[in-house]
């Protein structure tokens, strides 16, 4: 199906639906019976990165989690989770293979709503879906310049929560589409709010982050604050969630503009604000979201989603 996504902000009334579809939900960790596997350690951790936040989120690596225990106990709720993908412009390249990919590796076995937003959509791939996953396009235009595509982002979320995906699923999650899965992006990334680690600023000091540093700003982050800088590439939760989170993004991006403002990285700025001060439930280690240009540091054990590279000069709108 092909809808045109016009951005709206209309009234509260579908948070009622919303509620209903929740509470046919067991939100119980229920765990299968005779299910076997390793014992899990009081006195040693899985790992030795840092697998709790100060804020007592977990912090999710390779080794944290069993994941036949997680699959065993999430699969039974039936959930749906969606997902959004901009393909816009020369971006819509990238589409074929992120989708045959996350076929392979995105929350396998699990029903997952694709919703991909475009200016092209004839040009959507045809790839072949594992039962109850769907793709949903959406028309979108095509802005001029990069910056407003990607931060433009955060408003069309937001519309397509309130028209659609508030009635259907139960977790959203919001991706960027120039990347490639390679192993397992599962259950294990199911929270509340959950924001994941920037490859490339895991270990750095919070002085380093590009955090947006101009009081007149909305997303301003003053020098000696911060926990983490969280990638704009990935971010999500639970659909009630999210939407406060875009709509706050969107809110502060509209104040900026109204002031002739552009955070320094455009929405990625504005979610890492937004996180300071609204602690995700759950952070994802840089293995969900890798970068192919860095290569694989020590600390990776395994890259599940990367970020491939790309000729910003080629594909991007205006450089
Ligand atoms: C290393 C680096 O520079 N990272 C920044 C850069 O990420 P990226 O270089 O990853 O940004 P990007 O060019 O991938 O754009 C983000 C996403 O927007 C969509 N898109 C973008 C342009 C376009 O013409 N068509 C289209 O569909 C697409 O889904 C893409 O994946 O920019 C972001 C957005 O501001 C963030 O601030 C990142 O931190
Ligand atoms: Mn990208």
């Amino acid at each position: 199906s092909i809808s045109n996504i016009q951005p709206t902000s209309h009234g509260k009334t579908w948070w009622t639906q919303r509620e209903d579809l929740s509470r046919k939900r067991s939100w119980n960790v229920e765990s299968p019976e005779r299910l076997l596997y390793k014992q899990p350690s009081a006195t040693r951790g899985g790992s030795d990165v840092m697998a709790v936040t100060p804020w007592l989120a977990p912090i999710i690596w390779e080794e944290t989690f069993n994941p036949e225990l997680v699959d065993a106990i999430y699969k039974p709720m039936n959930l749906t989770i969606a997902t959004t993908v901009f393909a816009v412009g020369k971006y819509i390249r990238f589409l074929g293979e992120f989708l045959e990919t996350a076929e392979k590796h995105f929350m396998v076995d699990f029903k997952v709503h694709y919703h991909i937003f475009t200016d092209q959509p004839q040009e959507v791939p045809a790839v072949n879906l594992a039962a109850g996953r769907k793709i949903f396009v959406h028309q979108v235009p095509k802005l001029d310049r990069w910056q407003d595509i990607s931060a433009s982002r955060m408003q069309m979320i937001q519309t397509i929560i309130e028209e659609q995906v508030h009635r259907e699923a139960d977790y959203i999650y919001c991706q960027d589409v120039d990347a490639k899965f390679h192993f397992r992006w599962g259950a294990e990334t199911l929270d509340r709010l959950v924001g994941q680690i920037h490859p490339w600023y895991y270990d750095l000091s919070r002085d380093q982050f590009t955090y947006e540093r101009r009081p007149e700003s909305t997303a301003y982050i003053p020098s000696g604050v911060g926990d983490f800088y969280y990638i704009g590439a990935m971010f999500g939760g639970t659909v009630e969630d999210v939407y406060r989170l875009v709509k706050k993004c969107h809110e502060n991006i509209e104040a900026d503009k109204a002031k002739g403002i552009e955070a320094a990285w455009q929405e990625e700025s504005h979610l890492n604000w937004y996180l300071l001060h609204n602690k995700p439930s759950k952070v994802l280690s840089p293995e969900y979201m890798w970068d192919d240009q860095r290569g694989k540091t020590e600390v990776m054990r395994v890259i599940r989603l990367s970020q491939i590279l790309k000729n910003y000069g080629e594909v991007r709108e205006n450089v």
